[in-house]
Order: C-alpha cells, then structure tokens, then sequence
C-alpha cells in the first residue's frame, strides 16, 4: 500500500511540541520510553495479532488468548523486564485474560490482607506463576451486596481445617476472571463460622485444581458462565462459576491480617487496623481510572483522525468537500470527549499520589484520610468509567456507518470497556456511597471537624452558600478562579440540599432512601469538581514545549465549561450562575473549540499509540482509510468464496421457486 501521510496537512497546523506532549500525556521521558518500546515489542511480534478477534468462534478465541499469555510471559522472562516494563507490555497485548485478575486482584489481595507469613509462603509461588490466581467475591445472588454473600467458612476445630460450602444455588461465585478454565487457586470471600456464630465476610485462600492435570479438586464444580456481549470484546476471558461441597482447607488459609481464628476456634481480631484492607481498594480503583484514560483517549484517537479524513457536503465548483471534523456540531461532541481524556489522565495521575500517600499514612497509623479517600476514589471509579463507556460509544457514531463495523475498532473497544461500569462496584451503588460521606461531612460542619482532602471546600459552606458568580463576559470564563467556584458552590449547594430534605424524612434512612436520585445528582457534582480541580491544579504546574501549557489551558477549559454546559440545569437551580452568564460559557466554549481545532490531530499523536494497539482502520496513523477498509472487508470469512455456503439449498430453490406455493 502506498506510504502517504494522509494527515500530514492537520499535523502540520500543531501550534505545539507534540514530543514535549507525549511527554505530559505519559508522566514521564522515562514513562514514555517504557511504553513505547513495549508497544513496538508487541506490535511487531506476530503472535499478538488480534484483528482477526471479532470472527473467532469462542474455543478459537479464548486459546488463542492463553496462546497469546503465555507467549507475553515466556518474552518477560526472556528479556528480563521489570515489572514496570511487563505490566506495560501486558497493556499492549489488550486482550482480557486469566493474568489481569492473577496481578490486578489475586496477588494485591494476598499483599493487603494475608500475614507476613502467608505473603512469603504465596507471593513468591504466583510470582512465578507457578500457581494463578483470581478473585471470587461475587455469588450468583449477591454482587452489591457483599454482606449478603453466602458461602460458608466453617472452623472444624478437630481437625484444624475451614469447610468450604455453597449450601444455595445462588451462593454459587459467579463472574470471577480467570476462574472458569485457568486459576490454580482463588482468594474465596466467604462468612466464617466458628464456635457457632457467624463473623461475617472473610477472605480464603483456596486451590481450585490440580496443580498436576488442572482438574477441579475434590467437592468442587467449576466452569465457564457463557458468552458475553460482543464480537471478541470480553470473551477472551473465562469468567467462572464455582461451587463448593464441604470443601476443606488448613486453617492458615484465612487471609489472616486483620482477623484471625485460633487453634481452639477463637476468633480475634488483630492488633493490625482493619482500614488497611481500603489501602487495596485504593489501588485497585486507582488503575480502573487510569484505564478509562486509556480507553477514552484510543476511542477518540479514532474519532478524531477519521473526522479529518472522513468529507461530506459542502463541496463547491468541484472542489473538496468539508472535512465532518469542521462541522461545529462534530466539535461540540468530539472535543468534550478530547478534554476528558486528558482530564481523565491527570485525575489518574493524581490518584497514583494519593494512593501514596494513603499508604504511607496507614504505615504510620494516620486513619484520618482513609474515609475521604475511599469516597474520592470510589466516585471517580464511577464518573471515569460511566463517561468512558458513553463516550466510546459517542465516538462510534461521530465516526458515522463506518464507526459500526469491527475494523473501525469501535464495536469491540465499547464492548470490552462496558462492564467497568459494573465491576469493582456497580457506579450507581459507588455513588451512594459517596453520598451518604458527603452528608456525613454536611452533618459535622457545624461541629468545628474540618473537611479534609477532596472535601476540603465543603469548610467553606457558608460562603458558597451565599456566592454570587460574577461572570460579565465570556472571557471571564477563562479564570480558573471563577470556574472553580461555581463548581464548588454547584456541589455544595447540591449536597446541603440533599441533607435538609433528608432531615424532614421520619427517619435519615428513609431520607436518603427517598432522595437517593438527588444524592447521586450531589456525588456527581462532588466528582465533577475533583476533575476539574486536579486538571487547573495540572496546568497550573510548571510544564515545559513550545505551547504545551497553552493546549492544555484550552483543554482545561473545553472540560469545565462542556461539563458545566451539560449540567447547566444544577448550575441554574442553585442559583450557582444566572441564565445569561450560562449563556456566555456557551458562547466561550465554542471560541475554545475553534482554538484546539488545528490541534486536535497532534492532540491524539501525543498519546503515542501504535496502529497495532489502536486496531482500528479508521484511526490508523497515514489517515489512509479507504483502502484499508476495503483491504479488511475482503478478508472476511464470509468472502472466501463468491458464492456463498447455503446458496444451493437456500438461495438457490427461492429464485428458481422451487418451494410450494399454496396460495398463488
Ligand atoms: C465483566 C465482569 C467481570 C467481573 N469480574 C469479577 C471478578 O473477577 N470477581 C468477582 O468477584 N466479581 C466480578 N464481577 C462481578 C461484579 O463485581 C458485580 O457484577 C458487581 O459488583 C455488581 O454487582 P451485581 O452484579 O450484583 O449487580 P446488582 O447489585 O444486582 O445491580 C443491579 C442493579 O441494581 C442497582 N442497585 C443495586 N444495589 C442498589 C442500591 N443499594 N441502591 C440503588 N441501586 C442499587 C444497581 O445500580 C444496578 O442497576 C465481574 C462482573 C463483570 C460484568
């Protein structure tokens, strides 16, 4: 095929240093420089083929999965990569399988929950891999609800053991990664029982199959729970059901550090704080911020290249037609989608930091941020993945008839990203959750407790209670100052309005039960405003290329002022800004989306993705799209021959009617 930069022209028009962005948009030079050779490792390497997922039966597909795991880890070792080079390789193999719940979930698990002891005894063992592992928390009955989960973990004191029981069908696990077809072991969240009373949810280690012909071990029934939505998409992952009988384990297999059941059967909690096990939690939600990034960013990559190649109308006296990305129409849905991806990276990179932080804090027995972080993280869990999943799907269509088919990457990106609006905590219920802190910290205002943290502005309640926005041209919405505010004043008001409705419910229960769509309304608005502070706080730090600081001041504000256009409702009934000052943040936004335009290309260069990872024929890097689409057409199975199978016995006899006609 020809070697044709298609979008040399829109490169060309870059007022910055796209290399000084790449930069930005990794963290690091040496981020970078990771990334990038372990993107063309892969790339290069044909085992890692993936454009021909989407046909795959699911036997096909899912062995060619372990095929492609088991060759990404055999190049781990043979290279010698660190673990930050093999995590990032395992990024660009972009295929779900058993090994992302076996390091992202079975051995941060171990880490945060187990002794000394049982770390030293397992970690080395999954290490190596000499044993896999994954995470079996949620029932057929039960995901929400952890508490209602109900496997059983009965102390056997006679003979030193746990049994293992599913005593209901709807106790069966169901959905664990890794469990169906792979795991060798599984953490198993289970209520332990001893001396007759029932302590509720706990954590077991436990061997699934042989270690030797990888059968189910006695008293256990495992499989696969089925095809999932989509075309490849997730099904490359064999996410399990799993029932126990009477299934026994040494008693020093109950993930022991934070509680603990004696010899005799005693349960004792331990000296260690049980807050420790949010640290994990922390963590976990942190890298499910820092994929909705990755994955938003690929989705508008797409979106974005394809807008500038793809022309419709507008042509005069045969000259080119209008390339769709200078519709303002196009803008005012693509560029939101831009800035979110950046904000999104920025709001990740930060929690990275406070991961940090909170670790090091809870080395030093300092509690007093954990409840704070844990709202933090679980709500931006929420707002991430939600905006993500919509927002793949918004660039599908931006992408017009072509965004449908499988080649345009779009269909199978959306499909595999939407369940992280489910997994690690269903967004609606995470939000609550963030709800019921923020009127737990509207309740203490008066109590002279400060706010800490992300909730730091709730302290001053009493003023953004009275603020008056004083927003008198579109220019002003350019202060970070003045969009920070009205955020602020916006979540507040939102959340001291929950809290005095919920006090005229007969009971706080009932309150918050009764209001919950208005506190998930709140815990939006508390989000929101994280975003857009880290991401002023982002661009307020000292960052070095020619126009670097510049693009991302734009993009700064195509977030606030596009998420402030689209709930521009809560703004208004709060009383936050006036109907006309709304206007004008309409009116600054489309100036903004007229400014990043010739940017928009070099924007999505920066993330610096080969055409490998992004899989997509509309989004390749040359703009050649044409050719490519007609090129991935003609190798579909359907034309591998041009007459079809099923034409003699079904096409065929209706031409030449060969049926029975009985009325005609
Ligand atoms: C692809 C995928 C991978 C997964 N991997 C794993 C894994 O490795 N290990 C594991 O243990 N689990 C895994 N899960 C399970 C996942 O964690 C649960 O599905 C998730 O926690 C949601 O729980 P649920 O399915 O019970 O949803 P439900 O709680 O039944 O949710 C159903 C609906 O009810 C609403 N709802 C529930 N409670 C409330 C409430 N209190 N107030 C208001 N609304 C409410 C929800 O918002 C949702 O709309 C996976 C799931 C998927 C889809």
């Amino acid at each position: 095929m020809e070697e044709v930069d298609h979008l040399a022209h829109e490169r060309s028009k870059a007022q910055f240093d796209g290399d000084a962005m790449k930069v930005v948009w990794a963290g690091s030079k040496h981020a970078l420089d990771v990334a990038d050779r372990m993107a063309r490792l892969v790339a290069s390497d044909p085992v890692f083929r993936k454009d021909n997922r989407p046909m795959l039966a699911r036997k096909e597909l899912f062995k060619n999965t372990l095929r492609k795991a088991a060759h990404a880890w055999k190049r781990i070792n043979e290279l010698h990569l660190t673990e930050e080079e093999a995590s990032m390789l395992r990024v660009f193999v972009d295929e779900p399988s058993y090994v992302d719940l076996h390091w992202g979930m079975f051995v941060p698990a171990i880490k945060g929950q187990g002794t000394d002891e049982q770390q030293k005894k397992w970690l080395p063992l999954a290490y190596k891999m000499q044993i896999i592992g994954c995470y079996a928390q949620t029932e057929l009955g039960h995901g929400s609800n952890v508490q209602g989960l109900e496997t059983t973990a009965t102390f056997d004191p006679k003979t030193d053991e746990f049994i293992i029981h599913s005593p209901t069908l709807t106790s069966s696990k169901w959905w664990p990664g890794g469990l169906g077809k792979v795991s060798t072991h599984a953490v198993v969240y289970a209520r332990l029982i001893t001396e007759g009373k029932d302590y509720g949810v706990h954590g077991f280690i436990v061997q699934l199959r042989s270690l030797d012909d990888h059968s189910p071990l006695p008293g256990i029934t495992i499989g696969d729970i089925g095809t999932k939505f989509g075309n490849g998409a997730y099904n490359t992952m064999d996410n399990g059901v799993l029932q126990f009988d009477h299934v026994c384990i040494p008693r020093n297999q109950m993930l022991m550090r934070v509680s603990q059941v004696t010899r005799e059967g005693k349960y004792i909690v331990s000296d260690v704080p049980r807050q420790l096990v949010y640290g994990t939690m922390v963590y976990v939600r942190q890298t499910i911020v820092s994929d909705a990034s990755k994955a938003l960013s690929r989705a508008v990559c797409i979106a974005v290249r394809y807008s500038a190649v793809r022309r419709q109308f507008g042509s005069q006296d045969g000259g080119p037609e209008t390339q769709v990305i200078d519709y303002k129409t196009q803008q005012s849905r693509l560029f939101p989608l831009l800035a979110s991806a950046y904000a999104f990276r920025f709001v990740g990179e930060w929690l990275k930091w406070l991961y940090a932080d909170v670790t090091q804090r809870l080395q030093a027995n300092d509690f007093s941020t954990l409840p704070e972080a844990h709202a933090c993280t679980a709500g931006l869990k929420s707002l991430t993945t939600s905006a993500t999943a919509d927002g793949i799907e918004e660039c599908r269509k931006l992408c017009g008839g072509h965004g449908y088919l499988c080649s345009s990457g779009l269909p199978e990106l959306f499909a595999v990203y939407v369940p992280a609006c489910t997994y690690e905590g269903d967004n609606v219920v995470l939000l609550l959750q963030v709800a019921r802190f923020l009127m737990k910290t509207v309740s203490q205002l008066g109590s002279g407790k400060q706010p800490v943290g992300t909730t730091a502005y709730m302290g001053r309640a009493q003023h953004l209670m009275q603020y008056k926005c004083d927003v008198c041209g579109a220019e002003d919405w350019l202060k970070p100052s003045v969009i920070l505010e009205a955020f602020e004043a916006r979540a507040v008001r939102l959340a001291v309005n929950c809290a005095q409705n919920i006090s005229k419910a007969p009971s706080p229960e009932e309150g918050f039960s009764e209001l919950s769509a208005d506190l998930v309304e709140a815990a939006v608005a508390h989000c929101q405003l994280i975003v857009v502070s880290k991401f002023i706080e982002k661009v307020q730090q000292d960052i070095p290329g020619r126009g670097v600081k510049e693009q991302l001041q734009i993009l700064c504000n195509i977030y606030a002022l596009s998420v402030l256009h689209k709930h521009l409702g809560d703004f208004l009934v709060t009383g936050c800004i006036t109907p006309r000052q709304g206007s004008l943040a309409n009116d600054q936004l489309r100036s903004l989306y007229s400014q990043i335009r010739p940017n928009a290309v070099a924007l999505v260069d920066a993330f610096n993705y080969t055409d490998h990872y992004l899989g997509s024929v509309l989004g390749c890097y040359d703009g050649n799209v044409y050719p490519k689409l007609e090129e991935e057409a003609w190798k579909d199975p359907l034309n591998d021959s041009v007459v079809p199978d099923g034409y003699h016995e079904y096409v065929r006899p209706v031409l030449k009617q060969k049926f029975r006609v009985s009325r005609l």
